[in-house]
């Protein structure tokens, strides 16, 4: 078992994310500081100050990569890449392919980023990460906290004047959010992670419900919150995009194909062309994190050949009807 946790900054390998019920619960994260453009918060957003930990097979650590490189900062925030199967000391620094070690702390591992914002941390050890190269801390470790940070707080610094999360669809956006977390982002792992039959078929039919909803509203209207593509929409991405490639065959995601779904298929690789969006997709990453990286669920690290998924195929706005 690969998975283990912090106590009391000591690395232990218990895992306990699950209940009596064989049922996956999530931990909350614990670092939740804000940078903001005017400083108010404690943190100024700033360059060169500030720098990204994130695995790119994870979809939360890729939300985070992917606002980086829209927002056009990635000369301002610096990156580290973990290698993408975690080992028995969770994520690791190493030299592989497509991999970035870690410059400002040299740290080998990435709870020794945890003990160094917090020596006596107790809790998991995720990515994404954002560090504070001026107090030594960790500023943020929640996805959906960190890509409106990048998104609103860096413009200053940013070279794309886009903004996915426009003040006068927040509250749309939010709830967007809040209704795809549940029974799709964290529903793959609710369905991948389950131990008992119940629990597994419960968080199964809440994925396809919601998979189901999501492609009628992508029958009507082009992105999840309308006629713009927002936060909403990168959240939903990183999350379709690992669909076919790792939820369907290893966490038995498997009602139906991403590609079975006409709508969120065209969408998805609508979302992947996007400039600046396919260079931050790894599908060897993605194969390495879910299948080499949990013994749990496949106990003897052989990663499939395919499917072979081709997300440059040409998608079809007119097919909407819009
Ligand atoms: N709520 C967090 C979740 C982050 C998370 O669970 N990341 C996973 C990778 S997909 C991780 O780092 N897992 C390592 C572990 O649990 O030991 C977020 O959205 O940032």
């Amino acid at each position: 078992m690969a998975l283990g946790r912090l106590v009391n900054g000591q690395w232990t390998t218990v895992w306990t994310e699950r209940n009596e019920k064989g049922e996956f619960q999530r931990m909350p994260t614990q670092f939740h500081h804000k940078i903001t453009a005017d400083g108010a918060s404690g943190f100024r957003a700033e360059a060169d100050r500030y720098h990204l930990y994130v695995s790119l097979g994870c979809p939360w650590a890729h939300r985070t990569v992917l606002l980086r490189a829209l927002k056009g900062l990635e000369k301002v925030i610096g990156l580290s890449i973990v290698d993408p199967v975690i080992s028995e000391q969770g994520w690791k620094f190493s030299d592989k392919q497509g991999c970035i070690r870690d410059k400002v702390n040299q740290a080998d591992y990435l709870w020794q980023i945890y003990t160094k914002a917090n020596p006596t941390y107790t809790g998991r050890v995720t990515v994404p990460v954002l560090w504070d190269k001026h107090t030594n801390s960790i500023i943020n470790n929640e996805s959906r906290q960190i890509i409106q940070i990048l998104n609103t707080e860096f413009n200053f610094f940013a070279e794309k004047m886009v903004d996915f999360y426009p003040k006068s669809l927040q509250a749309v956006i939010d709830q967007t959010i809040d209704a795809i977390y549940q029974p799709i982002n964290n529903g793959v792992y609710r369905v991948g992670f389950a131990t008992t039959q119940t629990a597994y078929e419960q968080a199964m039919k809440e994925l396809f419900l919601a998979m189901e909803h999501w492609e009628n509203v992508l029958g009507k209207q082009p992105y999840l919150c309308g006629d713009e593509i927002t936060l909403a929409d990168w959240c939903m991405f990183t999350t379709l995009f690992r669909y076919d490639l790792a939820y369907y065959g290893l966490f038995k995601c498997n009602l139906k194909r991403l590609v079975e779904y006409p709508n969120l298929w065209n969408y998805c690789r609508e979302l992947y062309q996007y400039p600046g969006v396919k260079q931050w997709c790894n599908i060897s990453h993605i194969k390495q994190l879910y299948y080499v990286g949990l013994p749990e669920l496949n106990p003897s690290g052989v990663m499939p050949v395919g499917p072979i998924i081709n997300f440059d195929l040409p998608y079809k706005c007119r097919d909407r009807q819009i």
